[in-house]
């Protein structure tokens, strides 16, 4: 069905989730990719620590690196305050294209903005082109050796303020090892690790919680 794993992931979501029901297109994909086909979403375990930081910090402004087929942007924005913002990049355009149709069917266009390109070239554009000041909170999930460089490129650019929260997904597996001893290391950050498992299976991964101390 579908010729990418992705389009599988949206035929699925159409054919059994509730159209508007976030949590019935959340459910719906972890079903699917525990039960029929992996896919590399944040799930259901480590979704639930995303979820308790998401409620706790309450963010006004969200950006999350890397949105695959949308399985977070949706957990997230299910989440969000009214007239709070979830900004989400991803520079495949498949993926792009079949994670603003999830976001559709989840009902929460109004609070995802899908922007369509590299992290690279968009962080230095954030600001003037979103009025914004800083990120209350920022999800990384995109290529794991991007991780370090994109933090260093958001603390350049202002994009964090005292206070902002940085939560990484897959610390142990894949890895991103030299983000790690970055933000555990520097005295400018306040590093917290969330032991769980690699999505939909028993190995070990883990989400860790940055805040950004200025
Ligand atoms: C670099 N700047 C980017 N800008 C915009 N979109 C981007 C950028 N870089 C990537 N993307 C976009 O972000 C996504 C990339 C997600 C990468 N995620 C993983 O590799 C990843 C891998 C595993 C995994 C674990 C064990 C195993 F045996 C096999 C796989 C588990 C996970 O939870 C992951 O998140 C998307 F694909 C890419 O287009
Ligand atoms: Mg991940």
């Amino acid at each position: 069905y579908g010729s990418t794993r992705p389009e599988r992931i949206l035929a699925e979501v159409k054919r059994k989730a509730t159209r508007g029901d976030a949590r019935s297109v959340v459910d719906t994909i972890d079903q699917y990719c525990r039960h029929q086909e992996w896919a590399m979403n944040v799930g259901d375990e480590k979704g639930t620590i995303l979820d308790s930081i998401v409620c706790e910090v309450k963010p006004r402004a969200m950006l999350e690196l890397g949105t695959y087929c949308g399985y977070s942007a949706v957990r997230i924005a299910s989440l969000l305050p009214p007239n709070s913002r979830l900004i989400t990049m991803e520079f495949n355009p498949v993926f792009a294209a079949i994670a603003r149709q999830v976001i559709a069917w989840a009902g929460v266009e109004d609070k995802v903005v899908l922007i369509e390109g590299p992290s690279g070239d968009w962080i230095p554009k954030m600001k003037k082109e979103f009025g914004l000041t800083s990120f209350d909170l920022v999800f990384l999930d995109h290529w794991k050796d991007c991780y370090l460089p994109d933090t260093k490129l958001m603390e350049e650019c202002g994009l964090l303020r005292t206070g902002s929260i940085l939560v990484a997904d897959n610390v142990i597996c894949p890895g991103a090892p030299d983000y790690l001893e970055y933000v555990r290391g520097s005295p400018r950050y306040e590093s917290k690790y969330f032991r769980s498992h690699l999505e939909y299976t028993t190995v070990e991964d883990g989400i860790e919680k940055s805040v950004f101390l200025g």
